[in-house]
């Protein structure tokens, strides 16, 4: 019998989609393993008054996890698709894509009013670009105020503080057992893009562990890993970090990806969107970027760095 050690982030979102992950695979281990959380402190939990993109976006919660996979304090962790660098560390790998969960963002807003309701200056919180800009594109007319948090500790600023509205993954909420009631609406990607890889997970493990890969293979669903890669190549080639608003979501229509790529301006006025499809996830996704260069969308990425670093 063999002991498989799961580093999960503390946050009862990590925690919850790490105990979702063991359940799943559970179901093909048989007697041959047991599983066991190790919880892990990341720096992107300790800096919570700060914009992500300012103090290094994505990265800051992947680096202590993948330390502790190196020195085999751990085996695999359980990661957001949405959270993950676009490039792998060496000796590292997502061995597995499970199936993903809802990809849209979910508008909450005080009263159930709607997005196309709210007021002229009607406050939304959120502390994503992308959101943001997609937001004040559809509403030129609102403000968007940064918020920052967990789960509940967003919605309790909605409630408590000066915000009418906030937008959070549909996927974080479901996977929470959040009821549906609080939703005031899903926004399809037609108005908002979501992130890319939003809903879904990634398992992150060594390379070089083939039994604990073998396990993983079982729980990887190929719907998901095909969008998904057309997603992330998209983001990968573009190189724009979290600094500028950056989106994307594939479906499959038969055999095809169909991937909506977006690029845009902090304050939605310049909005670059473009859908490809095509058989090969990778060869959609290069489409998209080149497409999106050919439009500006480059010069976005470089002003948003830039302004950022200035
Ligand atoms: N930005 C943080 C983050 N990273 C992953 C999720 C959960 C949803 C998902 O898996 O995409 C969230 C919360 C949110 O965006 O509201």
């Amino acid at each position: 019998m063999r002991k498989i050690v799961v580093g999960s982030r503390r946050s009862n979102l990590a925690l919850t989609q790490s105990e979702w992950v063991i359940e799943q695979l559970k179901k093909h281990a048989g007697d041959k393993y047991q599983f066991e959380i190790k919880k892990i402190v990341t720096k992107g939990d300790q800096i919570l008054n700060v914009t992500l993109s300012k103090v290094g976006g994505k990265g800051l919660f992947v680096k202590e996890i993948e330390k502790a996979m190196y020195d085999k304090e751990i085996d695999f962790a359980v990661h957001s698709m949405k959270d993950m660098p676009a490039v792998m560390p060496k000796g590292l790998m997502i061995g597995s894509i499970p199936v993903r969960e809802d990809h849209r963002d979910a508008f909450i807003s005080n009263n159930h009013i709607k997005l196309a309701d709210l007021p002229a200056g009607a406050v939304v919180g959120t502390s994503s670009l992308r959101r943001g800009s997609q937001i004040l594109a559809a509403r030129p007319d609102l403000k968007i105020q940064w918020i920052r948090g967990n789960i509940e500790t967003r919605m309790r600023k909605l409630k408590e503080e000066n915000f009418d509205a906030i937008i959070l993954a549909a996927a974080g909420l479901k996977r929470m057992n959040w009821s549906e009631e609080i939703v005031t609406e899903y926004l399809e990607p037609d108005v908002c893009v979501p992130a890319v890889g939003q809903g879904a997970l990634a398992i992150e493990c060594r390379e070089d562990d083939q039994e604990l890969l073998a396990l993983l293979e079982k729980i990887n669903d190929a719907y998901t890993e095909k969008t998904v890669t057309a997603e992330r190549t998209f983001l990968h080639l573009l190189n724009g970090g979290c600094q500028v608003p950056i989106g994307g979501y594939a479906y499959l229509d038969g055999d095809e990806v169909v991937l909506t790529a977006l690029v845009a301006s902090s304050d939605g006025n310049t909005i670059l969107k473009e859908t490809i499809r095509g058989n090969d996830p990778q060869q959609v996704g290069k489409e998209a970027a080149e497409k999106l260069q050919a439009q500006g969308a480059q010069k976005l990425v470089d002003e948003a760095i830039e302004e950022n670093q200035g």
